[in-house]
């Protein structure tokens, strides 16, 4: 597939040393900030820079609808995508609260929102029209999308993140908002992963108990009727969608491509990132988890991509709200880097060696 970039840039060890060095001189013990540290040098890495940086961060929320809502599996109707994209558009979700605390450009992007947004909304600067279709077909009946609008939707993603690197962005916080998005996840995740659906589909919005047996028992018919297996997860993403999420896919590959330090969010995102791991294996090394979702789908595919998260605030939102609250971390971990005072800087003795 076109999109797919055939590999990324290495990591730059030089740099991700000169900061390790760095941080030994810094006035402290040895290794006491801790995971900070690691931070700092694997931010290092991915930049090319000895005294990385991250600010201004991009938020990216790929916006899209699941067929596979007729269903039943959501608490909350289709309607509520297009509505909540309005919300992203007029600043009223829990992502632009964090977005404004951390100073971060955010941006929507209908990938494939069914409802027609509210004819104000267009032309919105924080809002993309980059629609590939009006919502994914039911995944239960037939293919969620074809293979040529899932290469499309991989490509809405991947051009937002370069459009982010083109306007200064210095790292990225992918985020979703997709009615019935748990559902496509933990269908992929169990494709990808070969997990129980009983241990990864969760409640997502909030179903209660008979409605979650009824998600797992449509995830069950999905995946049997279609046409999926792990060592294929871009026939995965085809089967069983979303649009948001192959928009996800293209966009972490996107902000690789150019050095982006990229924030992964909850279940969904994280799944999003383990598709694109499996296309595109040394991506990995441009992730970083924000934070760890109580959407019990999520520890397995955290689990998959041998990923330790930053935080864990028992969060279950999506939107990159819990990437957004762990921003303030990676550039902490700049700042440490590039502002605290050396050992010589400061006349300060260093350890004593025996
Ligand atoms: C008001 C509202 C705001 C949200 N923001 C994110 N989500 C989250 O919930 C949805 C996934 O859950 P499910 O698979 O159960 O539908 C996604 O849109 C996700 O981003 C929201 C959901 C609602 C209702
Ligand atoms: O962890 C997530 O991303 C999540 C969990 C539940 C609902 N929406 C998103």
């Amino acid at each position: 597939m076109s999109v797919i970039p055939d590999r990324l840039p290495s990591l730059d060890r030089a740099a991700a040393e000169r900061a390790a060095r760095r941080l030994d001189n810094l006035t402290k013990p040895p290794g006491s900030l801790g995971r900070l540290e690691r931070l700092a040098i694997d931010l290092a890495a991915i930049q090319g820079e000895a005294l990385p940086r991250v600010t201004p961060p991009k938020i990216l929320v790929f916006a899209a609808d699941h067929g596979v809502a007729v269903e039943g599996v959501s608490a909350f109707p289709q309607s509520v995508t297009a509505q909540m994209v309005a919300n992203f558009v007029t600043g009223g979700a829990a992502v632009n609260v964090f977005a404004r605390q951390h100073g971060a450009g955010l941006e929507v992007i209908d990938v494939g929102v069914a409802t027609p947004l509210s004819p104000e909304l267009i032309g919105h600067p924080q809002l993309v029209d980059d629609k590939v279709r009006p919502g994914t077909a039911n995944m239960v009946k037939t293919d969620a999308m074809s293979p040529e609008e899932t290469e499309q939707a991989i490509g809405v993603g991947f051009r937002a993140a370069e459009q982010a690197v083109a306007s200064g962005y210095r790292s990225l916080i992918v985020g979703e908002m997709g009615i019935a998005n748990t559902t496509a996840s933990s269908a992929l995740l169990a494709v990808l992963h070969d997990v129980s659906l009983e241990s990864v589909v969760g409640i997502g919005t909030g179903i209660d108990d008979t409605c979650l047996a009824h998600k797992r028992s449509v995830i069950r018919r999905a995946i049997d009727a279609r046409c999926v297996d792990s060592s294929d997860p871009l026939g995965a993403l085809v089967a069983l969608g979303g649009l948001e999420i192959a928009a996800m896919v293209g966009a972490f590959l996107g902000g690789a491509a150019h050095r982006l330090p990229l924030l992964v969010d909850g279940f969904i995102a994280t799944v999003a990132a383990l598709v694109a791991c499996r296309l595109c294996p040394s991506l990995r090394d441009y992730l970083i988890f924000g934070h760890h979702s109580s959407e019990p789908g999520h520890g397995a595919a955290l689990a998959a991509l041998n990923a330790h998260p930053l935080l864990d605030l028992e969060m279950r939102l999506g939107e990159g709200s819990g990437a957004a609250l762990a921003f303030p971390l990676l550039d902490s971990a700049c700042r440490m880097l590039s502002e605290m005072a050396t050992f010589s800087d400061a006349g300060i003795d260093g350890a004593v060696t025996s």
